[in-house]
């Protein structure tokens, strides 16, 4: 990470801690409550510049026998730390995206995960998360994987050349549907 990264101030936005997060599209794969086959996760406010998101891994998120797929948490964790970034107040997109997976995550378990901007420069914002797993069998205080990230803050219009593909309205010029 560079030098001179400074943090943004949590704004009056932003809600309390233990507040929940608005989805930033109902048709996100990750989080929107309009997408039948996405994974439906939710977010609170933590402390400071935390955030923190829940995902319940399905049966169908199965990638090796009993586990589950590590492209899920890939996605669990770009979700997370791009719902870190809300606190900008803008749109943002993945640049680059680097997982840990320290030890296997069995179906039926409820995982959470606790993200945070580290710093930023210019348009670029460095992330971090790490996931526990809060329900089933093998609960516990152990970090389960850890991720990194970069972010890129974006302008509305970046999603212009989009406007012919997309699936669903995305009501606000940025693609969020409430916040
Ligand atoms: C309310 C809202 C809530 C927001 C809540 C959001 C939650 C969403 C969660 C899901 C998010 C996604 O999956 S988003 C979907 C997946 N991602 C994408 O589709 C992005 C596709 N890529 C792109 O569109 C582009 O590459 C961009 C926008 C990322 C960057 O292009 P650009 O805008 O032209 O910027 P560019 O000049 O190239 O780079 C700017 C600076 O970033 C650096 N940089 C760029 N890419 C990288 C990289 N991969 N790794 C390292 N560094 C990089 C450059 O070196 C430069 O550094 P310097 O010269 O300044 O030092």
């Amino acid at each position: 990470m560079p030098d001179d990264l400074t943090l943004p101030p949590r704004p009056d936005f932003f809600p309390a801690p233990g507040g929940a997060l608005p989805q930033h599209w109902s048709k996100c794969f990750g989080c929107g409550d309009d997408q039948p086959a996405g994974m439906a996760m939710t977010f609170t406010a933590g402390e400071g510049l935390e955030v923190s998101g829940r995902l319940t891994v399905a049966q169908r998120y199965q990638g090796g026998p009993g586990v589950i797929h590590g492209g899920i948490l890939s996605v669990a964790f770009d979700e997370v730390q791009g719902m870190a970034c809300m606190v900008l107040g803008g749109p943002v997109v993945t640049g680059h995206l680097e997982i840990d997976f320290a030890r296997p995550i069995p179906l039926g378990s409820v995982l959470e995960f606790r993200a945070r901007i580290d710093g930023m420069v210019r348009r670029k914002v460095y992330t971090s998360a790490e996931a526990r797993i809060v329900e089933g069998p093998t609960a516990g205080d152990t970090v389960v994987a850890t991720s990194r990230g970069l972010f890129l803050t974006i302008k509305p219009e970046h999603f212009a050349p989009m406007a012919d593909f997309v699936d669903g309205v995305p009501v606000s010029p940025f693609g969020t549907s409430s916040l």
